[in-house]
Parts: C-alpha cells; sequence; structure tokens
C-alpha cells in the first residue's frame, strides 16, 4: 500500500510541535505492515533537498509550476513542494497563511497521483479530502486551527464549486471552514487519542464542529499517538551528560545537575516545555507560582508561541529571579535536559488532543502532573505513573502537585519509565482504517 502523507512539519525536518513528532514516526512503525508512506512537505528554504521534478498545477485560473525536491532521513522518503510562499523563515503566522497552505495542498493533489492514499493531517492539508485523486483519511491533531477563509477568495483559487457552499459541506457561519471540509469529505477521520474524539462531539470541546462532529461520527477514530522509540530515548541521548535506563538511573542524576547549572536553578524542580499558547494551561502556572514559591519549588519553562503569555513570564522571571526561570527559545538539548532532569513535568492544559511531552517525561522517569483531558487521561496513570487533576484552577495544579510528592515523585518517575509508549499498536489501528478507506475489507 502506497500512502502519501501531506503535512506542514515533519521531524526532523521541519517542527513546530508535536504534528512533526507524529508525521517524521508513523512512516517508520507503518513499514513492518507492509505500508509504504512517502512524507510531503511544504519546500521551505532551510530545507535542504535533492531537486527531482516539478508538479504542474491551476491556482488562481493560473497554470503555475513548482519544484519537487526529495531527501532520506532515518529510511523515511520526504517529498518537498516548492510552491512559493515558503521562502520564509518561520513554519506558520504568516498573515496569507490560508493562502500559501491551499496552494501546497492544491499542488499537492496531483503529487498524489501514483499513491493509493492520502492521509492529510490538520487544517493545511484538509482541501485534499476533497481534490485528492485518492481516498484519504484526515487527522485532526488540534481542533483549534481550523483555516477560515472567505469564500470569494476561496473558490477563485481553488477553483471549486460555490455548489459546496453550504453548511453540510464547507460553509461555517458564513466562512468557508477547512477542517469541516476535511471532516465531512475524507472517506475516514481519526483524531489522536480515544479521549479526545469522544470530547470533541461535544460542544464544550469542540469548538463549533461538534454537531459536525456527531454526523460523521460513525468514521471518526481516535488512534493514540506513539512516541519514536528512537528519538526519544534516555539510554541514547546524545543531548544528555550520561545515558540512562530503568535499570540504572545514575545517569539521571548527572541530568539533574546539569539542568540545574544551564538554568541556575536547584530541586525540587517542577519544568513546563512546549509551544506557549491559551492550549495549554500557562496561566495556571503564572497564578501558582507565588503559592510554589512558598512551597520551596522551583519552576523552569521552556517556550516559544503567543506574546502576551512570554511577556505575563518574562515578568514572572524578573519578579522570582532565584525561583523562576523563563527561557524563550525552541531548543531540543534544554527540552531533553528537562524532561529528564526535572522532578516533575507540569502539563495543566485546558484541552489536549493527545500531548507527547507526558509521554517524553515518563520515558525519561520524570512524572507528569496533568490535567485529566483528552490525551492526557489515555497515557498518564494517575497516582501511578504521574498524577492527573480535574479543576481547570491553580489551586487544582497546586492540588496535583502536592499530591504527586506526597505520593514519591521519584517512584512514580521510575514505574513511568516502564510504560510501552511505541508506535505499534497505533499503526496497526492506523492501517485498518486506511484498509478501510480503500474498502480493502477486514
Ligand atoms: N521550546 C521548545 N523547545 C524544544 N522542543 C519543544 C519546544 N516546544 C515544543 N517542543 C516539542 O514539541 C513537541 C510538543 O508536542 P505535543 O504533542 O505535546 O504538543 P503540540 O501542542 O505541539 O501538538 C499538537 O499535536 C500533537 C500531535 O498529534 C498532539 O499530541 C497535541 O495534543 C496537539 O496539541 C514535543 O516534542 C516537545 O518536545
Amino acid at each position: 500500500m502506497k500512502v502519501l502523507m501531506v503535512a506542514p512539519e515533519a521531524y526532523p525536518l521541519v517542527k513546530v510541535g508535536g504534528l512533526a513528532d507524529v508525521v517524521g514516526a508513523l512512516p517508520k512503525a507503518l513499514r513492518p505492515l507492509g505500508v509504504e508512506a512517502t512524507v510531503l512537505l511544504p519546500w521551505h528554504l532551510f530545507v535542504k533537498a535533492q531537486r527531482v521534478g516539478e508538479v504542474a498545477y491551476a491556482f488562481a485560473g493560473q497554470e503555475e509550476r513548482a519544484p519537487l525536491g526529495e531527501r532520506w532521513e532515518g529510511g523515511v522518503r520526504f517529498l518537498l513542494l516548492g510552491v512559493p510562499g515558503f521562502e520564509r523563515d518561520r513554519v506558520y503566522g504568516y498573515p496569507d497563511d490560508v493562502e500559501r497552505y491551499l496552494r501546497f495542498a492544491v499542488a499537492a493533489g496531483r503529487v498524489a497521483l501514483g499513491f493509493d492514499l492520502v492521509h492529510a493531517h490538520d487544517w493545511t492539508a484538509a482541501l485534499l479530502a476533497l481534490t485528492a485523486p485518492v481516498p484519504v483519511v484526515y487527522t485532526i491533531h488540534n481542533l483549534a486551527h481550523q483555516g477560515l477563509v472567505d469564500p470569494a477568495p476561496f473558490f477563485h483559487w481553488t477553483g471549486l464549486p460555490w455548489s459546496l457552499f453550504h453548511m453540510e459541506a464547507l460553509e461555517f457561519y458564513g466562512q468557508v471552514n477547512l477542517m469541516k471540509g476535511g471532516i465531512v469529505f475524507a472517506r475516514a477521520v481519526t483524531t489522536v487519542s480515544p479521549s479526545y474524539a469522544e470530547e470533541i462531539q461535544t460542544p464544550e470541546f469542540g469548538m463549533g464542529l461538534d454537531g459536525v462532529l456527531r454526523r460523521h461520527a460513525g468514521k471518526l477514530f481516535g488512534i493514540l499517538n506513539g512516541l519514536d522509540l528512537e528519538v526519544f530515548d534516555p539510554a541514547k541521548d546524545p543531548h544528555l551528560p550520561a545515558p540512562y535506563s530503568r535499570g540504572d538511573v545514575r545517569g539521571k542524576a548527572l541530568a539533574q545537575k546539569a539542568l540545574w547549572e544551564r538554568t541556575g536553578l536547584k530541586g525540587p524542580l517542577l519544568a513546563y516545555v512546549g509551544r506557549l499558547d491559551g492550549q495549554k494551561g500557562l496561566d495556571l502556572i503564572l497564578k501558582a507560582i507565588p503559592h510554589l514559591r512558598e512551597l520551596g519549588f522551583y519552576l523552569l519553562v521552556q517556550g516559544v508561541g503567543d506574546e502576551g503569555i512570554a511577556q505575563a513570564l518574562r515578568q514572572a522571571e524578573e519578579e522570582n529571579p532565584r525561583f523562576v526561570r523563563f527561557v524563550e527559545a525552541y531548543d531540543e538539548a534544554l527540552a531533553r535536559l528537562a524532561y529528564a532532569g526535572a522532578d516533575a513535568l507540569l502539563v495543566p492544559s485546558r484541552f489536549e488532543p493527545c500531548g507527547l511531552v507526558q509521554m517524553i517525561a515518563q520515558r525519561y522517569g520524570t512524572p507528569p502532573v496533568a490535567r485529566a483531558v483528552g490525551g492526557l487521561k489515555d497515557t498518564v496513570e494517575d497516582g501511578s505513573t504521574g498524577v492527573l487533576f480535574q479543576s481547570y484552577h491553580p489551586e487544582g495544579l497546586l492540588y496535583g502537585v502536592l499530591r504527586l510528592f506526597r505520593l514519591g515523585a521519584e517512584g512514580l518517575g521510575l514505574r513511568g519509565m516502564e510504560k510501552d509508549f511505541s508506535w505499534a499498536k497505533s499503526a496497526e489501528a492506523y492501517h485498518r482504517v486506511y484498509r478501510l478507506a480503500l474498502g480493502w475489507g477486514g
């Protein structure tokens, strides 16, 4: 089975967050099942690849051509599509994002010829559910980003008929909603944890699309993300001062020391690693700081993203110079040191489709204190490998932290290291969904 995975980011070529980890790892996990998956990404200037051809497509009524690049990484074939709009530094965050990614998706439809199936990831690739020449499986990684665009430019750019502009198709409160198109038109829809698959069918988590999701529930599947165990392995991680494993955790103490030196903090150290986004519950962390400090905790926050959140974190560091460190950087090495060297990882998300950081931390022997939502609920064993708290309130988080240390953070961390976060089972589930979408039975 030949699958074209279309996504905006994939590790190790382009990474902003967890989507990249998933798109980078899933092709490797599918290979033993006889699925040959190629990953198609926009060709950002910073990605080096070999030019292997050209793709012709129509956009806004004009014939255009884009160079096609190829690169192999870890046995996975990556194709890079050089449509205009990607010769910039950042991956997202430009006013013309919708236009750039629509052009990418239109051209991607041409690349899909010759594959059995397209697996499209998130709103940036959702258009393929309508335009790909082969069946499409669509994965929702985060319902918070839906890709909204005015109908006039949308139908002009894509050449699709206006007859699609109605409530059961693309229309969403007067605009075109690309995520909705993905859900309605894909043969099968998946999301990244069983709990999130349930939650998004409710008004609380459905972000306006819960009704659509309920109508299409028959083709909606929740498949838990895995971890690339080769990439995230404390026994082989080049970013750590010394390797360690469950049988010999001496290297973990060295990672702790290195983390303290690097940040100027001490233990007990609580860490947050991830994008700065309203989704992630950083407001709870900020409000809890005075209490955490009183209780003798140190806090490291590492991440980039929303300027308002960054500002508040800068201020918190200024007010608590000895207790709070805010590292505003995308830094793989420091992130690994935090997963290994912190006493606990905080994941107080408002909602969380799956979440990888809590899995990585457990694999590195650091217990998470996480909110009981979405994939966090599915991957943290409350009271055994970490702590889950319910209430979206600073007190909920504080209570979780205190409970973790009462239970014994170290012991829970060790138990977390035993958990199986491999992709094997989930890859099988994707394989079943692919076969279903293709009508291959079974
Ligand atoms: N400043 C920084 N420095 C270094 N590394 C950093 C970093 N900021 C983030 N990362 C890395 O980015 C990844 C974050 O992945 P998550 O899945 O936890 O969240 P994200 O919200 O990005 O993903 C979305 O998509 C994924 C994939 O489906 C879902 O799991 C998740 O719930 C959904 O919100 C981790 O590998 C983390 O180490």
